[in-house]
């Protein structure tokens, strides 16, 4: 049976779309690296209050949770969740081994580098051949065991860096399945449909590490470009610094505020597809800092790569239906045109 990393194998790109900068060379940025102000990332920026928080925060021992949580995903398909059960010791855990990785030399992060036809380990972001110019990011890609690359990385004291990503992605796997028990009540599901959506054995999940070393000059560069996340659902832990923006119709680019302790949720094309199109796509991006090395995890969970998605007991739908698999290749060749690919 396929999974999520084979899933992910099967596409051509290029190393210039892999490498990561040098970032312990450089005093400036450049040329690949520099947006010019039409680009779209550096548009439509609002000022706002840091303190006004768009996207519901939601405690998840609330007995309105369920209520809540599918208000905001057919509003703005995000929430962010606080007293979500995930042991916030394992969260700082995870980040602080994450900074451990970010922090090796540069010669040493790239003995570990994706490499062309694979789905995991060190590099930029697979959108990045969308786009025009490279993003200030470096990112580490895990899809179960990470102790491959770990033994490189570290040959004698990897076990730390694996553990920890293991009971992270135990966790993540764990909260992703009460979110989508709790989500799935917002939508006319069927028992069949519901035992796809929740089966916990055959479920997939990937957890990308991202980087984003502080930057000399920021409103030119771009660390993570807009783009809609492919599975299911993404459950993100972005350390205390601003940088995570959603676009919302009408309004623009709104920052995402980072709140200590709280996950940021959001839906994924196949929730959105599932859905019937009642959850919107969620574009967002991350935007980096002059002073401050942002870092973040995300999880995304999704089902089996060999499963059939439809969109749920609708009578009118408007996707077509097509396997898990077949979705994530059509990403793949087409990002964000794919959606429009399977509208009937
Ligand atoms: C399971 C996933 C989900 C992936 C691909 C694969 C591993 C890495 C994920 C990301 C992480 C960064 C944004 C994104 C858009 C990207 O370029 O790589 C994500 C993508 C997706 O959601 O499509
Ligand atoms: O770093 C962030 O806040 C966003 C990360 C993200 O969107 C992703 O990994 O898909
Ligand atoms: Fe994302």
């Amino acid at each position: 049976m396929s999974t999520l990393s084979q899933a992910y194998r099967d596409d051509t790109i290029t190393s210039r779309h892999i490498i990561p900068l040098d970032f312990d060379s450089i005093d400036g940025v450049p040329e690949s690296h520099l947006w010019s102000p039409s680009e779209e990332p550096h548009q439509n920026i609002q000022t706002q209050d840091p303190q006004d928080s768009l996207i519901p925060v939601i405690d998840l021992s609330d007995p309105r949770a369920m209520d809540l949580i599918g208000q905001a995903c057919e509003t703005w398909g995000m929430f962010q969740i606080i007293n979500h059960g995930v042991p916030l010791e394992l969260v700082k855990e995870a980040e602080s081994e994450a900074r451990r990785l970010f922090a090796l030399t540069t010669q040493k992060k790239r003995k570990v580098l994706r490499s062309p036809g694979e789905a995991t380990g060190y590099g930029l972001p697979r959108i990045s051949p969308f786009f025009p110019k490279c993003m200030w990011h470096e990112g580490f890609t895990i899809m179960g065991s990470c102790v491959d690359d770990a033994k490189v990385l570290w040959p004698h004291d990897y076990q730390r860096f694996c553990d920890t990503m293991d009971g992270y992605q135990n966790q993540m796997k764990l909260l992703a399945h009460k979110l989508v028990l709790l989500i799935l009540h917002r939508l006319d599901v069927t028992t069949e449909e519901m035992n796809w959506a929740t089966s916990t054995h055959d479920s997939q999940g990937a957890l990308q590490l991202n980087s984003y070393p502080s930057c000399p000059n920021p409103s030119r560069t771009v660390g993570l470009a807009p783009h809609t996340d492919s599975l299911l659902l993404t459950i993100l832990h972005q350390s205390g610094t601003n940088g995570l923006e959603i676009f919302v119709e009408g309004l623009g680019w709104r920052l995402v505020c980072p709140i200590d302790g709280a996950f940021v949720v959001n839906v994924g094309d196949l929730l959105h597809i599932f859905s019937n199109a009642k959850f919107p796509v969620v574009y967002h991006r991350a935007m980096v800092n002059h002073s401050m090395h942002r870092i973040s995890a995300a999880y995304f969970h999704g089902p089996s790569v060999e499963s059939m998605l439809a969109p749920s007991s609708s009578s009118r739908p408007c996707f077509r239906s097509l396997s898990v698999k077949e979705y994530i290749s059509l990403k793949a060749r087409h990002n964000d045109k794919a959606l429009s690919l399977i509208r009937i």
